[in-house]
This record gives C-alpha cells, structure tokens and sequence, in this order.
C-alpha cells in the first residue's frame, strides 16, 4: 500500500517524537480502521476489575469490534515470547516481535544486514527509525493478507517509540512480566531455538532456594519437541556479557517505557509465579481468559 511506504520513509526522516508520529499515524490508523473503538479503563476500580472488562470488551469481537492490540514489556529472558505466542494461538491474534523481525533481517544478508549484527551483538538497541520501519512492513504485509489486532513482543521499548505507537493507534493492554532477577541470565543462558521452526525452548532448570525471608522459586526446564531436539540454535546475542549488558539497557530505555503505560492505566502487572506450567493459568486469570482455553481444548 502505497500509504504504508510513504509513511515508512516520513518516519525516517522525522526528527522528533511529534513529527515522527503525525507521519507515522497514517499508517498505524490505516492498519487499524477501528480504533476509535479503545477500551475503558476504571481509574477507579482495583487492577484486575480495571483490566478484565476492557479484555472481555475487545474479546467480544462484535462487527464493529477489531481485535485486541496488546504489548508485552518486560525484561530479556522473562519470556515475553513465549507467553505472547501462547496467547496469540489462543487469541487468533498475530504475535509481533521485533527482535525476530531483526534477526529476519539479520539472516537475509540485506542492505542492514551488518549494521545491525554489530548493534545487537553488542546488545545496544536498534534505532527507533530502523524498527519502526521492519515493524512498519511486517504490520503491511500482516494487513494485505487480512490480519487484525496484534500482541506487540519488543516494541515499544524507549519512551520515544512509545509516544509514536500512542500517538497513532489505542493500545489496549500492556502486560508487564516479571521475574526475580536471579532467574533472567539463567533463563537466557538457557534458551534455545528450533532453526527449522522458529519455536522457543530452555534448557535452564532454575532451582532458586529460599533464604532470608524470600520464598524459593523453581522453574523447569522448557524441553523441544522431539522433531526440533536435533535442530537447536543459541542466538548470538545470548552471551554472559552481551545478556548483561541488554538488562543495564532495559533498566536505562525501556524501564520508563512502563511508568509511561503505568501514568496511563493501561499496564497490567504480572509476577511470573515460576515455570509455564505455573505461570500460564495463572496469567490466563489475571487475563480473565480462562473461558477462551476451555473453548479451544473442548474444540479440539
Ligand atoms: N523495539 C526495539 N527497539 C530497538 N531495538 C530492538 C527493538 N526490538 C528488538 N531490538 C533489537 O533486537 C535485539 C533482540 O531483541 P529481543 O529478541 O526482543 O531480545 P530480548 O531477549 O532482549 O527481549 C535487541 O537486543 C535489540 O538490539
């Protein structure tokens, strides 16, 4: 779409927040035709209540309804991942993660492609014109083939990005996962990659114990299927030193990003309790999504 180029290159060239995002909001409303129709948030109301009927509201999915636009934040190894690409096979939902549209990029040997190997190998961020720009072609592509909605995984993760994605479309919900911070070199450490699908998987069995008054905390292992256990890659980036380096940077960038979300009412916050096995029912009653998950399994 011709719009969609057009605005590729507007934000590239803007200079400012605000001038990025006049010129990106042409893209983002032309991806989203119903986004007048935002969620209403109780300021009222307690967490859960505030939360819960602006996600059975988006669920509802009545004619004028789009579906829901959803971000992960949280910090690299607390498995945004995988819990957004749960909830986008449950939901019906595309699950959006930038990180995977760089190393896509990354992997096509393309104009940026060395560029941007030296910047997250480092574990430095790409900059806002760059990922706006792969996110900009992925939303593109997403909308010739008839997607709506998204679970955003990576982005927006500067105060910046998050201004341009305000400034053009309602986000619903933002899900903040939490995990003690023992857990997160471990679990990045520990993470593999099935090279022929795409799908996540952790060899890490965090075994934290209890001490000075803290509870103890225990995370299984998250084993491959037995089809991709000979086809697992360790990302580049996943390196002692460059894993440590992306957390002080989370700290510094993406840290605001959630008192931005916060100040408006729209972040839901969730201590990961231990592994999926734990985590995920309880995330899917935080979501108030547990009707959703006996639909699917009684269809199947
Ligand atoms: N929104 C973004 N802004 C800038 N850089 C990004 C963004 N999303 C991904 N990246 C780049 O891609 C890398 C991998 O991202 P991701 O897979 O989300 O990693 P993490 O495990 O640290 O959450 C980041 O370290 C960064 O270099």
């Amino acid at each position: 779409m011709a719009v969609l180029s057009r605005c590729s290159r507007a934000v590239t060239a803007a200079t400012t927040p605000n001038a990025a995002a006049a010129k990106f909001s042409y893209l983002i409303r032309a991806l989203s035709p119903f986004s007048s129709s935002s969620s209403t948030f109780d300021a009222d109301n307690g967490l859960n209540s505030r939360i819960k009927p602006a996600v059975l509201g988006t669920l509802k999915r009545e004619p004028k309804d789009r579906n829901v636009q959803w971000v992960f934040l949280g910090c690299p190894g607390v498995g945004k991942g995988t819990y957004a690409s749960r909830l986008s096979d449950l939901l019906g939902i595309p699950h959006i993660a930038t990180g995977d549209l760089v190393r896509d990029e990354l992997a096509s040997s393309g104009p940026l492609s060395s560029q941007l190997k030296e910047i997250v190998n480092q574990g430095k961020l790409v900059s806002d014109e760059i990922i706006i720009d792969l996110l900009s072609k992925r939303l593109e592509a997403g909308e010739a083939k008839g997607e709506s909605g998204f679970i955003l995984d990576g982005f927006p993760r500067t105060v910046r990005q998050a201004e341009i994605l305000e400034g053009v479309t309602d986000i619903d919900l933002v899900i903040n996962l939490k995990l003690r911070e023992e857990a997160l070199l471990a679990k990045c450490l520990g993470r593999r990659i099935c090279s022929e699908c795409g799908g996540n998987y952790n060899v890490a069995c965090i075994d934290i114990k209890a001490e000075n008054g803290k509870p103890g905390m225990y995370m299984a292992p998250l084993p491959p299927p037995p089809q991709c256990a000979s086809k697992l890659i360790t990302r580049a980036d996943d390196t002692e030193e460059v894993v440590k380096q992306r957390l002080r940077i989370y700290q510094a960038m993406t840290l605001p990003v959630e008192d931005f979300y916060r100040s408006r009412g729209k972040l839901l916050e969730f201590d990961l309790p231990g592994g999926v096995r734990e985590s995920w029912p309880k995330l899917l009653h935080a979501l108030n999504l547990e009707d959703e998950e006996d639909k699917q399994s009684a269809a199947a």
